[in-house]
């Protein structure tokens, strides 16, 4: 199996703060779909902004596609996370005043790469935003819908669906489904995976939603791997 992700020996403290991560090592292999669970505060969306480059770390190593991120400096780790990262925020981070189909073209205009394996796969921009908005479960008539018009279920597939265009290597997904009840967001899951497959991209997905985790290919407690808040 092709290592997409690993970190090694990581160390991570907030600014003033005592040491909130230290994790000797976390691997994800290309296509994988792994599940990473902990309480609330345990670190979980702290390791996801190390991961994709949005901090770095106090010290250690952290490879995705064989780059290290720690060596690269922001403004590099920021195109970086464009091309190759599809991220869905706790809170989804639409933006409101765009529409459906204009939210989840973002990263094609931030990404020529993305932007070019969007139009290859499904001839045209427009074409792979309702394809994969069409997947996802969103009904065509709220394509054109400003994002702040949507409910949270309908939110959460324009983000997975703007996650997933232009086929990024890496999904991350922080606990996306947390509004929605277990039967939704069982079947969310699903067509997410089953979107995943097509692009060919590993999944990290954080909650701390246990039922959830049978349905990956791994499951891992952050505390259990994290040795500065670990289990004792
Ligand atoms: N920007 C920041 N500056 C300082 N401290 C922060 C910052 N972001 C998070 N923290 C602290 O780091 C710790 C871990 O927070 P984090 O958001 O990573 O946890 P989490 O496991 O994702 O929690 P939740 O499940 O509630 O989202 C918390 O104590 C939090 O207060």
């Amino acid at each position: 199996m092709t290592t997409l992700l690993e970190l090694t020996d990581l160390h991570f403290a907030w600014p003033k703060q005592t040491e909130l991560l230290n994790i000797a090592n976390f691997k994800l292999n290309c296509g994988q779909k792994i599940f990473l669970r902990g309480p609330s505060g345990s670190g979980k969306t702290t390791l996801l902004g190390l991961l994709s480059g949005v901090q770095k770390p106090n010290k250690g190593s952290i490879k995705l596609l064989g780059h290290e991120l720690t060596l690269l400096s922001a403004t590099a780790r920021d195109k970086f996370r464009v091309e190759h990262i599809g991220y869905v925020f706790q809170q989804f981070n639409l933006l409101p005043f765009l529409s459906v189909r204009e939210n989840v073209l973002l990263p094609c205009r931030f990404s020529k790469t993305r932007a070019q394996k969007a139009i290859n796969r499904f001839s045209s921009l427009e074409k792979a935003a309702d394809t994969l908005l069409n997947n996802l479960g969103l009904d065509p008539a709220l394509y054109k819908r400003r994002a702040d018009q949507l409910s949270i279920g309908q939110q959460q597939r324009v983000a997975a669906a703007r996650a997933l265009i232009g086929e990024p290597e890496l999904i991350i997904a922080d606990e996306p489904t947390s509004a929605l009840d277990t039967d939704t967001r069982e079947v969310f899951l699903k067509l997410l995976f089953a979107e995943c497959e097509k692009a060919g991209s590993s999944l990290l997905f954080v909650s701390h939603d246990q039922t959830l985790a049978p349905l990956f290919d791994k499951n891992l407690s952050l505390p259990e791997i994290n040795i500065a808040r670990g289990l004792t």
